[in-house]
């Protein structure tokens, strides 16, 4: 971090700025100190004089050195410009992250009250409370900074809801972190960098807008002084001696510069980091799957839906499935099938205005969404995709692994300490990595330590989202051997979601194969490349190359891509890309059904197989 604004100093227009701001630093700490005699001192013998070799900026109509004056003047003028920014900042940071802790109602309330105090002009906003306030330093300080405020309100809330997509943040909620707590120790260090950058173009602002109420008379009052003062009176004589007015008005010209160019070369510099985030009628439950297995996780018809401009999409379409006791099940489909929002769905991470329902979603025999937070942190585990942000950058590894065990398990913090390490170690990271920050490891060693942390509790069901896209494929399976290594020594339960069928094939007991929201095929991984039906399953297993593949042939692709939440057009949503489909196929969905136990497939052409097998062999007994 410091390096990083040590950059900024290293630019021309960063090292100018900030000399000049080193310098009005000088001078607010020691002109009053050095010249604070000589400014007030009365000459009557030199009234309103103009500029000459003893006054260079001449004279006040009590014979007082105006160059004097105006030196002693910074103290006020940036000390009070500072204490309108900080006070603005202050109060527009609060009101920015309020809506994340209040309730959604009065969350909005504040929002909406942020909106309309940011559409009116910030100099409009400070002269209306100038007048509330009245004249005077207080009045003016307070008028500037409630003028500030919306703005930075506006700001926090826009910066906070950028990062709050980001994996760390998700993985805080999960493990049943407080939102006070997420608010203060992963999201307002996250948004720090831009709200001091703008703090520092706010000061600029500030130091002009405080000379204006000055010079309005409505700031600073007599005998107090500040360069809006000062030129004020200096403006009464600009045109028989302009030195008086030139000098302050030069003052607060070079200071606002300063302020605003430094803010300006530091977030060229540093720049804005914009991480992106994804983003009528509820849609009509459609048929439900049907489930024997009981056992950690019970899912029964979950439907993930989304408000869209022409209604509600619904991408999760009625999945049904279960997770036993230390299983290992595979999640496989093509991008946007609905895998990831399927895992979000049971860790209760789907965001508003996203709506979950289902008839069953239970975690170790309860509703997920009566499972207190303490119990969902500790009994479930979540690993996401990316592990670049997967650690929030400004903590260290080992305080947001032990943040865990320290909210939920009672443990001291030398203690939780002490697990962090012992758990790093546990999936082969040394365990005195601890105390490194997440930009110390590798992205590999992030995503074990991503692992280490679902680990801190003693978790029953372990959901791995893409755990290993990220990586190189040494370091890939690594990962799975890690994951299955956990498996089997703790019996925990592991939902692995992949797109890759093979790494499914290699690590799972048994894989559910999703298709436009929906599970299309459900089977043994044993069983994979021998009993599939599905033909999505078939297709996906034919872009597989293995040994026996023709290295001189292209690999099969399917063909087309699979529809868009919005458009799921009646009939099975495959049909449109299967060789096989019939009429029937694309004006019936149909429904997933066991064919063999254990084994179940969503598909009207096998479905017509079976029967013709089963009518051939009646005919064949009778
Ligand atoms: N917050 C959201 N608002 C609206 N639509 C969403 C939202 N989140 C996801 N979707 C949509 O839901 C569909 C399924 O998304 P999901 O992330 O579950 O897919 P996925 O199968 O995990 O794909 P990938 O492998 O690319 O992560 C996608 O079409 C996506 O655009």
């Amino acid at each position: 971090m410091m390096r990083r604004w040590l950059a900024v100093a290293r630019t021309p227009v960063g090292a100018a700025s900030l000399v000049l701001l080193l310098l009005l630093l000088g001078l607010t700490v020691f002109a009053p100190v050095l010249w604070g005699a000589r400014a007030d001192a009365i000459d009557t013998d030199a009234l309103n004089q103009g500029a000459s070799a003893a006054h260079p900026l001449g004279t006040d109509g009590l014979g007082r050195d105006i160059l004097y004056r105006v030196l002693v003047a910074t103290r006020l003028t940036i000390g009070l410009a500072l204490l309108a920014t900080l006070v603005g900042v202050g109060t527009g940071v609060l009101l920015g992250a309020l809506p994340a802790v209040l309730p959604r109602w009065a969350g909005r309330l504040v929002t909406s009250a942020v909106n309309v105090a940011v559409a009116f002009p910030g100099l409009l906003l400070a002269l209306f409370f100038a007048v509330i306030f009245g004249t005077g330093t207080t009045g003016a300080v307070l008028a500037i900074a409630f003028a500030v405020a919306p703005s930075f309100a506006r700001l926090t809330q826009t910066l906070a809801a950028s990062v709050s997509g980001r994996s760390y943040i998700a993985a805080a909620r999960v493990s049943g972190v407080g939102r006070f707590r997420i608010l203060v120790r992963h999201v307002l260090p996250n948004i720090a960098e831009p709200l001091v950058i703008n703090a520092t173009l706010a000061a600029g602002s500030a130091l002009t807008a405080f000379a204006g109420l000055s010079f309005l008379g409505i700031g600073v009052q007599a005998p107090s002084y500040d360069w809006g003062r000062l030129l004020g009176e200096g403006l009464n004589r600009i045109y028989v001696s302009p030195a008086p007015a030139l000098g302050p008005a030069v003052a607060v010209v070079v200071a606002g510069l300063a302020f605003n160019l430094f803010g300006e070369a530091a977030a060229a510099v540093l720049g804005h980091r914009q991480p992106t985030r994804r983003r009528g009628e509820l849609p009509v439950t459609s048929a439900v799957d049907h489930v024997d297995d009981e056992g950690v996780l019970t899912v029964r018809n979950l439907q993930v839906s989304f408000p869209g401009p022409d209604g509600w999409v619904t991408p999760v379409r009625g999945v049904s499935f279960a997770v036993r006791d230390g299983e290992m099940v595979g999640v496989v489909g093509e991008s946007g099938s609905g895998k990831s929002l399927t895992a979000l769905a049971v860790s209760r991470l789907v965001e508003h205005p996203g709506v979950v329902t289902a008839d069953r979603l239970e975690f170790l025999g309860k509703p997920v969404v009566r499972t207190p937070d303490r119990e969902l942190g500790t009994s479930l585990a979540m690993v996401f995709q990316d592990p670049m942000t997967s650690f929030n950058p400004t903590r260290r590894i080992g305080g947001q692994l032990a943040e865990v065990s320290e909210q939920h398990q009672g443990l001291s913090r030398k203690e939780a300490w002490k697990r962090a390490a012992e758990r790093l170690e546990s999936v082969r990271v040394p365990g005195e990595r601890v105390k490194q920050y997440p930009h110390e490891f590798s992205g590999g060693m992030r995503q074990r330590a991503m692992i280490a942390m679902g680990l801190m509790g003693d978790p029953r069901l372990v959901i791995a989202d893409e755990p290993t896209t990220a990586l190189d494929v040494t370091v890939q399976r690594e990962v799975l051997r890690l994951l299955a290594r956990i498996r089997s020594e703790r019996s925990t339960a592991v939902l692995l979601i992949s797109h890759d069928i093979s790494v499914v094939e290699r690590t799972c007991d048994r894989v559910l194969v999703m298709y436009a929201g929906k599970i299309v095929e459900e089977l043994p991984t044993a069983e994979l490349f021998t009993a599939a039906r599905h033909p999505y399953t078939t297709a996906l297993l034919a872009a597989v190359p293995n040994l026996e593949t023709d290295r001189d042939q292209p690999l099969a692709v399917i063909p087309g891509r699979p529809p868009e939440p919005g458009e799921v057009a009646a009939g099975c949503p495959f049909a449109p890309r299967c060789p096989l489909a019939v009429d029937l196929c694309r004006t019936e969905e149909p429904v997933l059904e066991a064919v063999e136990a254990g084994h179940r497939v969503a598909c009207w052409r096998v479905r017509e197989q079976r029967s013709a097998v089963t009518t051939a062999s009646r005919g064949g007994t009778a």
